[in-house]
């Protein structure tokens, strides 16, 4: 082939490339996202998830050990997102820097016997410390957090935003879409409904009777549910992490049902974050629909976060009395968060 066609035809195929890299990463800005715990149980098909979406170009897997090789192997997959992983504290910082999203499951699960609260104790440093890390690299990042005790955890992100000046209540989630994906879930089986059409949303916060689903606004609607049906598929619902930490019988909580969860939830801040209208996701955020300072409802996600807060709707006697149950176990987790943040 002559000099000048082999350079012209090396042209085309580079320009051709380009094309279909834009055309596979959808036109959309550059998005990093960040999974912090990301060779746990969550965090593996987390990121197996999130490098299958479109919206990603670049996926951080930070860990205290592992990452190295989950990045080299989900980096494998010929999907657009670039993916690197990141160890030790002191790799931390280049984890973060750039994000959109952090995404954190750091942090350990529940044992058969133990209350999400009983993981107090070391969870809440870990997500102190790695807050502190946020407000240091990535303070306008949205941070999507798993981590539980989730009704303290979040206050205690708040709390670690706002002593470092970069606190922005738009920013901060309590990711709470597992509580959603059960009772959609639960409610297509009961009421014989197709799933995939099934809304429910799940409001309060996340542990046992803070979880509270309003079946009363599910949609499709249908009148083959009795007061008793609504009152187990409720219960049901609260109960959902405690029924997989049983069924795992020591070998951890949910992990493969959050990774979707998480999924579906940062795929929301994504399209919120790039200007699609009308996106909406229950999250435990700051909020002013109870006397409480956070608290789980439908959000509108936008371009810097939380664009509205939904109030509640209207509620069945049945769900006002839970409202009304739930307020004193959330509160004391809320302050519990808040006064660990200011004592370390
Ligand atoms: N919000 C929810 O709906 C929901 C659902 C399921 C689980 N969870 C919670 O998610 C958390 C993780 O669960 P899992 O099953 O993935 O646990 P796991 O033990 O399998 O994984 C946790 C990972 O966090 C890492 N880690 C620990 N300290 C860290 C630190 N300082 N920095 C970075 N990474 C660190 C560990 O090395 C591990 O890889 C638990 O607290 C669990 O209760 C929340
Ligand atoms: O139940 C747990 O401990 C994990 C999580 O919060 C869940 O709801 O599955």
């Amino acid at each position: 082939m002559r000099p000048s066609l082999l350079r012209s035809a090396s042209q085309l195929l580079r320009r051709n490339r380009r094309r279909d890299y834009s055309a596979a990463a959808g036109g959309q800005p550059e998005r990093k996202v960040a999974i912090l715990g990301a060779a746990g149980g969550i965090g593996q098909p987390l990121a197996l998830l999130m490098k299958l979406n479109p919206l990603v170009s670049s996926l951080s897997l930070y860990d205290i050990a592992g990452t190295p090789g989950v990045a080299a192997d989900v980096s494998h997959i010929n999907s657009p997102a670039l993916v690197k992983g990141f160890v030790g504290e002191e790799q931390l910082g280049e984890a973060l820097e750039g994000s959109d999203v952090v995404i954190i499951p750091a942090g350990v699960p529940r044992k058969p016997g133990m209350t999400r609260d009983d993981l107090f104790n070391i969870n809440a440093g870990i997500v102190k410390g790695l807050c502190t890390a946020i407000s240091k690299y990535c303070p306008n990042a949205l941070v999507n957090m798993i981590s539980n005790p989730v009704n303290s955890t979040v206050p205690i992100a708040a709390e670690v935003f706002k002593k470092a000046g970069t606190y922005d209540e738009k920013k901060l989630f309590g990711v709470t879409t597992l509580d959603v994906v059960r009772a959609k879930t639960f409610y297509a089986g009961k009421a014989n409904v197709p799933v995939t059409e099934v809304n429910v949303p799940v409001v309060g916060g996340h542990a046992g009777i803070t979880i509270l689903p309003l079946f009363s606004q599910a949609t499709p609607a249908t009148n083959a549910l009795c007061h008793e049906d609504i009152k187990a598929l409720t219960k049901r619902t609260q109960d959902g992490g405690t029924e997989v930490v049983e069924a795992k019988a020591g070998k951890g909580s949910a992990t493969l049902s959050m990774a979707y969860a998480g999924a579906v939830f940062a795929d929301a801040c994504l399209k919120g974050l790039n200007g699609v209208p009308n996106v909406v996701e229950c999250s435990f955020v700051q909020s002013t629909v109870t006397e409480l300072p956070f608290f789980a409802s439908k959000v509108t996600l936008g371009k810097n976060g939380v664009e509205e807060v939904h109030g509640l709707g209207q509620l069945s006697d049945f769900e006002k009395e839970g409202l009304e149950n739930l307020k004193g176990e959330l509160k004391s987790s809320i302050e519990k968060g808040i006064k660990f943040a200011h004592a370390n």
